[in-house]
């Protein structure tokens, strides 16, 4: 059996490790640590990882399968259950094939939110893109966009750039590819998503490099680590709707009862019990409304 600190640590984001198994295999690893409000909090949300995993690889099988009338998209899974797989992160792990990853956080947006909406109040456009007057928060967009941006130091927010800045960096062919895979991805989520009875509001995509230059997808797939999900029954614009996973956590640590100033800068404080099990229960609650499959999976 192999152990987890046989594998050399490559990169570690908020939430998730990254390990290298071999000259062209890595592990992705999910931690059950949740991030509100741009703070890592202290305290875990169990199975919160496993959940998550299970999620990246349904989306890997929907968008990598030849079962619909969409090409498959290649992406970097090799498998989420193998031998290489150390027992203490079984089923929040994934084999992956190493890629020559392109700098590029790939954005797509179908509602107006995050910081979509700040740019639009600061000069009508996202990343360059010109939107209709009268948006407000959360509204829908005439049509996806997408809205790349620069990954930023951790604990920094992701810079949104523009289109022409992404082809000036990696070409316009492969800018180009970028963006359609990008928004052919967000386009068959937010299909599935609605289909479920949840708004997939945006996503962020990461992208390698095949031999020929041609996008390969990457890093975790419409998780709600990577994308903003809304209940569709409630929705409305015109006020920061309530993200499926995470509100319990952000209305907590924002009510009197925390005795947290979000503005602080403090550290926020550990999530009562009763927060970390009501978020438990979103985050499996969201796999089984999304893939209609059983938690836990069958092993
Ligand atoms: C630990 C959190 O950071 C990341 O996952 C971002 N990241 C991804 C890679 C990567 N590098 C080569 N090949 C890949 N298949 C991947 C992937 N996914 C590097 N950083």
């Amino acid at each position: 059996m192999v152990a987890l600190s046989s594998y050399r640590h490559l990169a570690s984001g908020k939430v998730r490790d990254l390990y290298e198994v071999d000259d062209e295999t890595l592990l992705l690893v999910a931690s059950d640590r949740i991030s509100a409000f741009d703070h890592v909090l202290s305290t875990p949300i169990p199975d919160k990882g496993r959940v998550l995993t299970a999620m990246s690889v349904f989306w890997f099988e929907l968008l990598g399968g030849t079962d619909v009338a969409a090409p498959p998209v290649a992406h970097h899974l090799i498998a989420a259950r193998d031998e290489r797989i150390p027992e203490e992160v079984r089923g929040r792990a994934l084999l992956v094939r190493r890629l020559e990853m392109v700098p590029v956080e790939c954005v797509a947006r179908g509602y107006l939110a995050g910081s979509g909406t700040a740019d639009y109040r600061r000069d009508g456009t996202v990343c360059g893109v010109p939107l209709p007057d009268g948006l407000t928060e959360a509204s829908m967009l005439p049509s996806p966009i997408f809205t790349p941006a620069t990954k930023a130091a951790q604990g920094e927010h992701d810079e949104n750039v523009s289109f022409e800045a992404v082809a000036a960096t990696v070409g316009p062919e492969l800018a180009g590819a970028l963006r359609d895979q990008t928004l052919a991805i967000y386009a068959r989520g937010a299909a599935y998503a609605a289909s479920r009875g949840l708004i997939l509001a945006d996503t962020k995509l990461e992208f390698g490099l095949s031999a020929e230059g041609t996008p390969v997808l990457g890093d975790e797939v419409l998780t709600p680590d990577s994308s903003r999900f809304w209940p569709a029954e409630g929705y409305e614009p015109g006020h920061v709707q309530p993200s499926f996973d995470k509100q319990y956590v952000r209305e907590w640590l924002t009510s009197p009862a925390s005795g947290w100033d979000r503005h602080s800068g403090e550290a926020p404080p550990p999530l009562p019990d009763e927060v970390i099990a009501a978020t438990r229960e979103r985050y499996i609650e969201a796999y089984t409304r999304l893939t209609g499959r059983e938690w836990p999976p069958a092993v």
